[in-house]
């Protein structure tokens, strides 16, 4: 019988996307965290109002420079689903002025679930459609495949938690599995098992602090490995080749509040985005 319909056409891999865009405008993702305190420092009431003009704001400055603008939901659920709306025009906005948009969602859960959470943000009819995802895997890796086969498909990527840059992930992620490798290690393996073959750079990436020093794990994954932890948290660009080694020309440092803490003024905020960027330069090379 002759289909009907054409197969869906192959989007380009969120890898590939990203690694133009890191070479285009160099690796430096910024964050879009709304804490009530930012919130008041410019200005701003801590309600929706206040919300939507950070966030705009936010985007205005920096979505045509950086490769990367990574929204933390959680602040914006915190509004309800009013808060929720805004997410889905900041996403919309962001991704049409030229950066990739990481959701930070940190979704994990059973399979069937994660399946709700995969149609969510890796379904391009989805309003919450986003370049990438940030995930969890300490649910098993296994549980992730309804996010990976779905960004697959859409030509998104998934960001996995492997050593997360608070101090407290330690206890879990540096446990011994029952095959003996560090639990964050088994999971690394299971992301280069996923981007095996890929060119010029896997989809699935990783979640690794810039405040643990040396990593000490292997982070040859083949994908790209996000960086927290920049800023707010004590870490500088400087200590990016000291936690990931020979893999630093994959990583994706990345900082919220210490741009954001420079804002409303859109000058304020480029300015403080441009010296990160140099910072990084300086420390790994790159655009
Ligand atoms: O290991 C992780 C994973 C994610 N994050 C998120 O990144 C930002 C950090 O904000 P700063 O203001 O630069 O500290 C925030 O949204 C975290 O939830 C992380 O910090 N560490």
């Amino acid at each position: 019988m002759t289909p009907t319909t054409s197969a869906p056409t192959p989007e380009e891999p969120f890898g590939a996307r990203l690694r133009r865009a890191m070479d285009a405008r160099g690796p430096l993702c910024v964050g879009i965290d709304p804490h009530g305190s930012l919130l008041t420092d410019w200005g701003l009431g801590d309600d929706l109002v206040g919300l939507e003009r950070f966030a705009r704001t936010t985007v205005e400055a920096l979505a045509d420079r950086v490769a990367v603008l990574k929204p933390q939901s959680a602040f914006f659920e915190r509004f309800g689903s009013r808060g929720i709306a805004v997410l889905e025009k900041t996403v919309a906005e962001a991704r049409a002025a030229g950066a990739l948009v990481l959701m930070d969602a940190k979704r994990g859960d059973i399979g069937s679930t994660m399946g709700a959470y995969a149609a969510t943000y890796l379904d391009k009819d989805s309003p919450l459609f986003s370049d990438a995802v940030t995930v969890s895997p300490y649910l098993g890796f296994g549980s992730l495949r309804p996010a990976l086969d779905a960004a697959a498909l859409s030509g998104s990527g998934v960001f996995v938690l492997a050593l997360t840059s608070n101090p407290e992930g330690a206890e879990v992620q540096r446990a011994t599995a029952a095959d003996g490798r560090p639990v964050a290690q088994l999971m690394l393996d299971h992301m280069a098992a996923e981007n095996a073959g890929a060119t010029p750079l896997g989809s699935v990436g990783a979640v690794v602090g810039a405040t643990l020093g040396d990593a000490g794990v292997d982070l040859a994954i083949n994908g790209p490995l996000l960086a927290p932890g920049i800023g707010a948290q004590g870490a500088t660009p400087a200590d990016l080749p000291g936690v990931f080694g020979a893999a630093v020309g994959n990583v994706v440092p990345s900082v919220s509040r210490g741009v954001l803490r420079h804002g409303p003024d859109l000058g304020a905020l480029r300015e403080a985005a441009d010296r990160f960027a140099d910072e990084v330069r300086a420390a790994i090379g790159g655009a």
